[in-house]
C-alpha cells in the first residue's frame, strides 16, 4: 500500500525567520538538505503578498517534486494549487475546509488537547500537529508543552501521522521520532541557520537512523 504521509522532515518557513539568506533561497537549499515538505505561515502579511510569496515558493518546490502546505488561509492555498493546508483550533476547522475545498490532498490540524483528539475535525485530518512538543520563543501563544510522554501518549490513541513541532533540533530529533511522531517540523533550526542545506541534512541524517 502506498504511504499516505511519506513525509519526514517539513520546513515551516516565514520570511522574517530567515536571519541570513532569502525566504526561497532558503527554502530551496533547505530541500537540497533533505525536506521533503515545506509550509509557508506569514502571519502577518496581506493576502495579496501572501499569495505573491505562495507562488514564488511552489514555482521552486515543484522543481524539486515537494509538495507546499499554506498555514491557515484556505483562499491562498487554493489560488496557488497547493498540496494543502495547516490549521489549528482558532483557524477555519478541517470539517468546513474539506466541504470548501473538496480535492485538497493534504489536511494538517494542530493538537493542543487532548480531548481535540477524540472530535470530527480530528478525523478530518490527513495528520497532525503536537503542538508544541516543547515550548519555543519562535510561537509563544501556545498550551500544552506535550514533552516526549506526550508524544507517546497521543501515538497511543490515534494512527494518524504525526508531525512534532517546537524547539526541534538535532539533538532531539531521534528521541521525538523514537517517542512515535513520523515527521519533524521546524522553523528556527532551519531558518536561522547560516547553512540551511547543512541544517537540513543533518536533521534528516538524525531522523533516518532510527
Ligand atoms: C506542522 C504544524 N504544526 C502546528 C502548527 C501550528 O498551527 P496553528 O496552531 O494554527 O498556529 P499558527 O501556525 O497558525 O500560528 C503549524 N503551523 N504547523
Ligand atoms: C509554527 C509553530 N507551531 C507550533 C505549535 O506548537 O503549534 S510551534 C511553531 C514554531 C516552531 O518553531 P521552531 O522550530 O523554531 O521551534
Ligand atoms: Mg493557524
Amino acid at each position: 500500500m502506498i504511504n499516505p504521509f511519506p513525509y519526514k522532515l517539513y520546513l515551516v518557513i516565514t520570511e522574517e525567520a530567515c536571519l541570513h539568506d532569502h525566504f526561497l533561497k532558503v527554502a530551496e537549499q533547505a530541500v537540497k538538505g533533505g525536506v521533503d515538505l515545506v509550509q509557508l505561515r506569514e502571519k502577518e502579511t496581506s493576502t495579496t503578498a501572501f499569495q505573491q510569496k505562495a507562488f514564488q515558493l511552489k514555482e521552486i518546490l515543484d522543481r524539486y517534486n515537494v509538495p507546499l502546505i499554506i498555514n491557515d488561509n484556505l483562499e491562498v492555498a487554493k489560488k496557488v494549487e497547493a498540496f494543502g493546508v495547516h490549521v489549528g483550533r482558532s483557524d477555519l476547522p478541517p470539517t468546513q475546509i474539506l466541504q470548501k475545498w473538496k480535492n485538497i490532498n493534504c489536511l494538517g490540524y494542530s493538537i493542543e488537547y487532548e480531548n481535540q483528539l477524540y472530535t470530527k475535525e480530528t478525523e478530518a485530518a490527513d495528520y497532525l500537529g503536537i503542538s508544541p512538543v516543547f515550548k519555543t520563543p519562535t510561537k509563544t501563544d501556545t498550551i500544552t508543552e506535550w514533552g516526549l510522554s506526550g508524544v507517546r501518549h497521543i501515538r497511543s490513541i490515534t494512527q494518524k501521522p504525526l508531525v512534532a513541532i517546537g524547539l526541534m533540533k538535532v539533538e532531539n530529533a531521534q528521541k521525538v521520532i523514537k517517542a512515535g511522531a513520523n515527521c519533524l517540523a521546524v522553523v528556527s533550526a532551519i531558518c536561522a541557520s547560516k547553512n540551511p542545506a547543512k541544517a537540513a541534512e543533518q536533521l534528516r541524517n538524525e531522523i533516518e537512523k532510527v
